[in-house]
């Protein structure tokens, strides 16, 4: 198989088992999704793909090529590139500065940035929508901005993988839906953590769901996310349905614990045809609301 797989990969950190047993298969040019429960391994078993973690027994394997025995973070770098949550560290930086920082797995103390790794920033730049940021500190972005710029970084890796933490953190919901867009119109393997189960049934080819540290499903979204492994997995009742404009999966969620809402009215409570007021009330007196004379 051509992409990448992580082939029964094991973590243990501070002697503890955090990943066990993981495969997962990335075929080239798909969209894969790793979602799971807070701290059921999504981010420990990333790690070991962008070279944060050498696995305790296993391999990251790209195109065959095992990721730890036979190529060094260097190397892995100029294939792989990583979003993460971790960016400290790079705050003094300006916009351009840091974008440019995604180009030094390409070169050497002997060949610093070139004409073709100042045109590859420029695009980095432009692809995110931060032109015009470029000159500014880092520091000073929001949240949003930041994300768009080390999304940027990672594009001008020029990576065959794109590994994706949670990538929509901070985002608002335009912005996460054209990161994805964007991530997705690259056309690379892109295997990526993510939260919002309705963005995952959206851009995902495949989902693997883990649960302490253990694959527990994997599929398309549409075979995995049924309302019965969401109720195992994320202890939530869930409520499915289909996306009126995508077509995908789309989900409404509620506690386990909370109460059944009383049923809609049948349609024969409402004989007369049109638009039907939302309560009993005439629309000629509007309800008063509570605390006014
Ligand atoms: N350096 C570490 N030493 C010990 N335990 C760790 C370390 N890093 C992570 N863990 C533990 O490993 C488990 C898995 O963490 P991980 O961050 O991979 O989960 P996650 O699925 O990404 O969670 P979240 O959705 O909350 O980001 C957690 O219980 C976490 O506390």
């Amino acid at each position: 198989m051509t992409g990448l797989r992580l082939d029964a990969v094991e973590v243990h950190l501070a002697g503890a088992p955090i990943v066990r047993d993981l495969t997962v298969d990335c075929p080239a040019g798909t969209f894969v999704g790793l979602l799971g429960p807070n701290g059921s391994g999504k981010s420990t078993a990333l790690r070991t793909v962008y070279h944060a973690l050498r696995p305790r027994a296993g391999a990251v394997l790209l195109d065959g090529v095992d990721l730890h025995r036979d190529l060094g973070p260097r190397a892995t770098a100029r294939q792989v590139a990583a979003l993460t949550q971790d960016n400290a560290g790079e705050v003094h930086l300006r916009v351009r500065d840091i974008v440019a920082t995604g180009r030094l797995p390409h070169q050497s103390s002997f060949s610093p940035a070139s004409q073709n790794d100042r045109t590859v920033v420029t695009d980095a730049l432009s692809a995110v929508g931060m032109t015009g940021q470029a000159d500014r500190p880092f520091a000073g972005l929001s949240g949003g901005e930041k994300q768009r710029v080390l999304l940027a970084r990672a594009l001008a890796q020029q990576p065959r993988v794109l590994v994706l933490d949670e990538p929509t953190n901070h985002l608002d919901i335009g912005a996460r839906l054209d990161l994805l867009d964007l991530v997705r119109s690259l056309g690379i393997t892109v295997l990526a953590a993510l939260h919002d189960l309705d963005l995952a049934a959206a851009y995902c080819d495949i989902v693997h769901v883990l649960a302490d540290g253990e694959l527990l499903a994997a599929g398309p979204p549409a075979d995995v996310l049924t309302p019965e492994l969401l109720r195992q997995v994320f202890k939530v009742a869930a409520h499915r349905t289909i996306h009126p404009i995508t077509g995908r999966p789309h989900f409404a969620f509620a506690a386990l614990t909370a109460p059944p809402a009383p049923r809609p009215a049948e349609p024969a409570d409402h004989p007369s045809p049109g638009p039907a007021p939302a309560s009993d009330t005439p629309l000629s007196s509007p309800p008063r609301l509570e605390g006014t004379p």
